[in-house]
């Protein structure tokens, strides 16, 4: 029996269980490294009784977490290196590997570890790591995919320590408890190469958990695209700091549980990231608190204009979203006023057009407005503005960059596609990029929904945000429409657009978790758990 590859969570699959770990068991995401790295457990939030426990549990008081390029991380190293004797640095990324694996067996000795080597450094931290669990009584077999340039020293260590190359690969696969995929890391590009291809299916297909290291190999590291095949992984151990592809579809979906080690990376790395996640604590410092002398209008007051007589429910959806989203007070213009009274009586509702429904600070366009009018209009206000859905179609770029309050779109990815005038399937490949793309030409900042919700400020400077709290069960129908209302919402209370965005998509997915507990959840039921959501960010 192997431990769960959980890494972020510390649950052992205490019956027995297949050497496999089921998708379903696995959780996903990051804990400190076994050195005190600066990392955070996932954002998994399926126990959520008692509060503190599971925030704790999960590491969610802990604060932002960073990734940064192939190109820094390479800088940094080469900085780091310059003042450490030669291979300290891969021991320490080895002695984190090894670690990471012995805490996914019961016992390590007599445990069968096959390890799939490249030929760079990467597969030097597998054989040194192979070569450290080899010592503590492992039986250990590298399969050498290039065997005339396997990391020498390696190499050597593996043998020493009792491990050997295997002669069949196959056949150390079909037995293994644990694969250490230590073909490309930082250094892979493209895809797995043709003869990779047949042993990492094996991989996948014997039972054993696969422990990627660093990065699974086949994923680019810096975008999370995958343009071939890859290693898909229970876990991964990256090294010194997080790459942008463990935390962005589909790369991430690869990864599985992500573990961060220690390498004494942190100090040499900038101080702005290429990509950053939100954690809990980052989350309560951004929500708004109303002060004590607090009105309406100091809080701020978001106006909402959505649904249409072919889609009502969204109108009511939209208002339910921005009702608990830290605004003072909620207007509403639209068709689906009525629906809206009868769910929400404090909503104040006015007739068209939006320009004479009274002050607001800001604007929620676009969900259920089929093809209704008030695009234009709104965007000519001085207020933010978030323009959602059918408020997207047809969006002049002009006409949102000449404004003077800033804009949020909140387009999926198959909206997101037509504005950039690409098919969805390259938008949902290249998410990081498309993003940045959509913020470039539209001058504003772009959340692009999915399973990892990126937010792209229109300060092409800051770093992107990542969401952490997605979970399978928001893919449903009037989802968006709550999100756009709770994001507004913050809008209106003050947040700058790209807090206001990644704010909101923290606590829809951490909503959405604690109203599902694993069974699905409606639309509805995740506007009315927002509360909860907001309330547990706070908990200390
Ligand atoms: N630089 C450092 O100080 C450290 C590096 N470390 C490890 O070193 C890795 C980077 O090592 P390298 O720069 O040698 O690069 P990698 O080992 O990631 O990969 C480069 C090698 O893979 C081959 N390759 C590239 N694309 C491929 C593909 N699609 N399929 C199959 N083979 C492919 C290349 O020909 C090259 O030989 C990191 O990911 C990390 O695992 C760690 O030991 C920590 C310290
Ligand atoms: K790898």
């Amino acid at each position: 029996m192997v431990r769960a590859p959980s890494c972020g969570r510390t649950e052992l699959l205490s019956r027995p269980a297949p050497r496999r770990i089921p998708r379903s068991a696995r959780s996903r995401g990051e804990q400190p490294g076994p050195a005190g790295a600066g990392g955070a457990r996932p954002a998994g939030v399926r126990n959520v009784t008692p509060r503190k426990r599971h925030a704790r549990s999960h590491g969610m008081l802990l604060s932002m977490r960073h990734a940064y390029s192939v190109d820094t991380v390479r800088a940094a190293e080469a900085e780091l290196m310059a003042e450490l004797p030669e291979g300290a640095l891969m021991q320490r990324a080895a002695a984190g590997l090894a670690a990471a694996v012995a805490g996914l067996l019961p016992r390590v000795s007599g445990a069968r570890v096959v390890l799939l080597v490249g030929s760079g450094d990467n597969g030097g931290d597998a054989l040194y790591a192979g070569a450290r669990l080899a010592r503590r009584g492992a039986g250990v077999s590298a399969v050498l995919l290039a065997p005339d340039r396997a990391h020498q020293g390696g190499l050597t260590a593996l043998r020493a320590a009792g491990g050997r190359v295997a002669e069949d690969p196959f056949g150390v696969l079909a037995v293994a408890d644990v694969v250490l995929d230590g073909i490309t890391g930082i250094g892979g590009h493209g895809g797995l190469r043709p003869d990779a291809v047949p042993v990492a299916r094996a991989a996948r297909g014997s039972g054993a958990t696969v422990v990627a290291v660093d990065l699974p190999s086949g994923v680019e590291a810096d975008t999370g695209e995958v343009r071939g095949e890859a290693v898909r992984a229970d876990a991964t151990v990256t090294f010194g700091t997080y790459k942008p592809g463990l935390l962005v579809d589909p790369a991430h979906e690869y990864a599985g549980a992500v573990r961060l080690v220690d390498i004494g990376l942190g100090p040499r790395l900038p101080s702005v990231p290429d990509l950053e996640a939100l954690q809990h604590a980052d989350v309560a410092r951004l929500l708004p608190v109303p002060a004590a002398e607090s009105d309406k209008y100091r809080r701020g007051v978001v106006g909402v204009v959505a649904g249409s007589a072919r889609y009502p429910g969204a109108a009511v959806l939209a208002v339910a979203g921005a009702v608990h989203g830290g605004a003072g007070a909620v207007r509403y213009v639209g068709p689906g006023a009525d629906a809206v009274i009868a769910r929400f009586p404090e909503v104040l509702v006015h007739g068209w057009p939006p320009s004479r429904a009274g002050r607001v600070q800001a604007w929620v366009i676009g969900p259920g407005l089929g093809d209704g009018p008030g695009v234009a209009e709104v965007l000519e206000s001085d207020v933010p503005v978030l323009v959602d859905a059918d408020g997207l179609r047809g969006l002049d770029p002009d006409a949102v960059r000449a404004r003077s309050a800033p804009t949020l779109l909140t387009p999926h990815a198959g909206e997101a596609a037509v504005l950039l005038g690409v098919d969805r399937g390259e938008v949902e490949g290249a998410r990081l990029g498309s993003v940045r793309a959509l913020a470039a030409k539209y001058g504003a900042t772009v959340l692009l929904k999915g399973s990892t919700t990126l937010v792209a400020d229109a300060d092409a400077r800051r770093p992107v945000r990542v969401n952490p709290t997605g979970t399978s069960w928001l893919a449903t129908a009037g989802s968006g429409d709550v999100l756009s209302g709770l994001a507004g919402s913050l809008l209106a209370a003050g947040l700058e657009p790209v807090d206001a965005g990644s704010v909101a998509a923290y606590l829809h997915g951490l909503a959405a978790r604690l109203a599902s507990q694993g069974a699905p959840v409606s639309a509805q039921d995740v506007a009315g758990a927002i509360p909860r959501a907001w309330g547990d960010t706070r908990t200390p």
